[in-house]
């Protein structure tokens, strides 16, 4: 089999030099103005490399950036294709879009539904998810849809109980999307994938689409691809701007571990960052102690973790991405590090780690190719395992031609990892990159400020707190969930205002002298910023939830109180190598591993 590797023409491998518009790319009017109606008026990079190519009908693999678009660049020349597609009587469907998780799955049919309805075409498409009975299998499949979207193990489960044969997929398939496709294998999904691919048939076109290079990636392609001519998208530009958006802005945070509520109270109560945000921790106990942590301040804030049933874990997501609520805590480490004795987790008595393993769903992910629309900050309260996992975080923000900030609060326990990610995203000391910065705007002056009341809170926020309270938390979402599936069955689309996610668990309401910040604890530096910061965001039309839906098209940095704001902190911080932000000594570790 030949394999041929195509660069994209010069003249787009720079976001800034692009003048490509929709119609350039022969896309049909019908998905053009199906497009506007989404204030979706320009392709990115990557859509105006892969529309063509994909409408030519060449298999092609396609890597790029996280929030690059890459949905709509293998959804918008799909739909264009079938819209032309003589219509036939056929027993499978024409495209079947595999993806890793039930979110993207859910994620990917919402995209290709609403397309559908707004392009006025007589399109069916259907979502498999492998807790659905067998008999709605049937049923959704009996309806002829002309695409699945599903799980590759939904797939193998079609064809062993009959519910699709491989005589009609022989007989129907013309696409064939492999939606994260880095991920699939990882996911355990290569006994499933190698089950449906003798029934491909030759003619079948096969994408791929990846955030990143892998050896899986390298590995599906000899799978999947059989035509003859197979296009690589290569990377574009160098490896920084790859990795993560350029319009993202990553800092870092350096404090101890004990420290690190103080730190992010000290974020969120002085309005120092962009809403809404987005925290990750290591570990679902670590998730709730936050949480608990932020109400009695009078900061309301959801979980999401791979423990909640899947209804509640869609709708919290929609609930989010429709402005209900500006903080979110998500848990996205592998459920083996959950159950490590390791933190907050050693806590958790046996029988309830066994549960917690039981509950936890090996189909969830939180982070990789979920979009969570509109979130200004990403902030790693916990550090990420490895470096991918910080890519994939991170990429919450900046979708697309939005902007974004990320704050990484690293402890002296995690500055191996700090490096490895830096090292990885090619932040060299040599040429004074400094990709990832000291975050600009938060004191150590206003970090003290707090640190007696949250060190007070912290202790009330005990272990059995943590427990009953994610306890608690489960068996209202288990509760809601029923009452979901309901919804979601009648009015798929609609959100039930009535089940919210962000309600708060503690008994007791927030002290009132909690609630406020009073002014004699703020210095001047810190008002300014959290001046500067709110100004910013009524600059960027951040105000209002609903004005949160529309999309940023341009990056406004000369608003951006980061791109212009100096901290007195910050300078202390930069001339004293760190010095000022740590009595734990992180510069001096810092220092120490940049030599080696
Ligand atoms: N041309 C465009 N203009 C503006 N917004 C866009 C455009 N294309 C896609 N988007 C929006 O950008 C966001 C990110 O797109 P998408 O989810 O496809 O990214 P992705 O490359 O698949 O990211 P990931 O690798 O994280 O899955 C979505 O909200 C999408 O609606």
């Amino acid at each position: 089999m030949a394999e041929t590797t195509e660069k994209p023409p010069k003249d787009i491998e720079s976001e800034d030099e692009q003048e490509q518009t929709f119609e350039s790319l022969g896309l049909d009017g019908r998905l053009i103005r199906a497009l506007n109606k989404k204030k979706i008026d320009k392709p990115t990079p990557i859509q105006q490399v892969a529309i063509p190519l994909i409408l030519q009908g060449k298999d092609v693999v396609a890597r790029a950036k996280t929030g690059s678009g890459k949905t709509f660049a293998y959804l918008l020349p799909l739909l264009q294709k079938l819209f032309t597609l003589e219509p036939k009587k056929k027993l499978a469907p024409s495209a079947i879009v595999l993806v890793p998780t039930r979110e993207l799955s859910q994620q990917v049919y919402t995209e290709v539904s609403s397309l559908i309805e707004l392009c006025r075409v007589p399109l069916k498409v259907v979502q498999l998810t492998s807790s659905m009975p067998a008999p709605d299998w049937r049923t959704a499949l009996a309806a002829l849809p002309e695409i699945l979207v599903t799980t590759p193990a939904c797939v193998k489960k079609c064809l062993s109980d009959g519910v699709l044969q491989p005589t009609s997929i022989d007989e129907s398939l013309e696409i064939l999307v492999l939606d994260e496709a880095d991920l699939l294998l990882s996911y355990g999904y290569e006994g499933d994938i190698k089950a449906l691919t003798p029934h491909i048939p030759k003619r079948c076109q096969c994408l791929l689409m990846s955030a990143t290079s892998s050896d899986d990636v390298e590995k599906l392609k000899k799978l999947i691809l059989h035509n003859s001519y197979i296009l690589t998208l290569p990377e574009v530009g160098d490896i920084k701007d790859e990795v993560i958006p350029k319009n993202v802005q990553q800092f870092w945070i350096s404090c101890s571990a004990r420290d690190k509520l103080l730190y992010i109270l000290s974020l969120l109560k002085l309005e120092l960052v962009q809403k809404k945000v987005l925290i990750f921790t290591n570990t679902i106990d670590m998730g709730f102690r936050l949480k608990l942590f932020l109400e009695k301040f009078g900061i309301r804030s959801a979980v999401l973790n791979s423990e909640l049933p899947q209804n509640s874990r869609l709708h919290i997501l929609e609930e989010f991405n429709a402005g209900l609520f500006d903080y979110l805590i998500a848990t996205d480490t592998s459920k083996s590090k959950e159950n490590e004795d390791n933190g907050v987790s050693s806590i958790e008595p046996k029988k309830s780690r066994k549960h917690a393993k039981h509950k936890a769903d090996s189909e969830f992910g939180v982070v990789r190719g979920i979009d969570f629309k509109n979130v200004h900050t990403v902030v790693n309260l916990d550090m990420p395992e490895s470096a991918e996992g910080y890519v994939h975080r991170i990429g919450r923000t900046g979708r697309a031609y939005s902007t974004g900030a990320s704050i990484s609060l690293v402890s002296p326990d995690e500055m191996a990892i700090f490096e490895e990610i830096k090292s990885f995203l090619g932040d060299d000391e040599k040429d004074n990159s400094n990709l990832i910065p000291p975050f600009p705007l938060l004191t150590k002056n206003a970090v003290e400020s707090l640190r007696y009341r949250a060190e007070d809170v912290a202790k009330s926020v005990t272990k059995i707190a943590v427990r009953e309270s994610r306890a608690q938390d489960l068996r209202n979402e288990i509760l809601n969930s029923e009452k979901l599936k309901a919804h979601f069955e009648v009015n798929p689309r609609d959100l039930a205002d009535l089940l919210k996610h962000d309600k708060a668990l503690s008994k007791k309401p927030p002290a009132p002298h909690l609630r406020d910040v009073p002014d004699y604890l703020l210095d001047a530096t810190t008002k300014e910023a959290s001046k500067t910061v709110k100004l910013a965001r009524a600059a960027m039309g951040n105000t209002n939830p609903a004005r949160r839906h529309g999309f940023k098209r341009k990056s406004k940095r000369n608003k951006d109180p980061l791109k212009t704001f100096t901290a007195e902190g910050h300078k202390r911080a930069r001339r004293g190598g760190m010095k000022q932000e740590g009595k734990d000594g992180n510069g001096n570790h810092r220092q120490k591993k940049r030599k080696t």
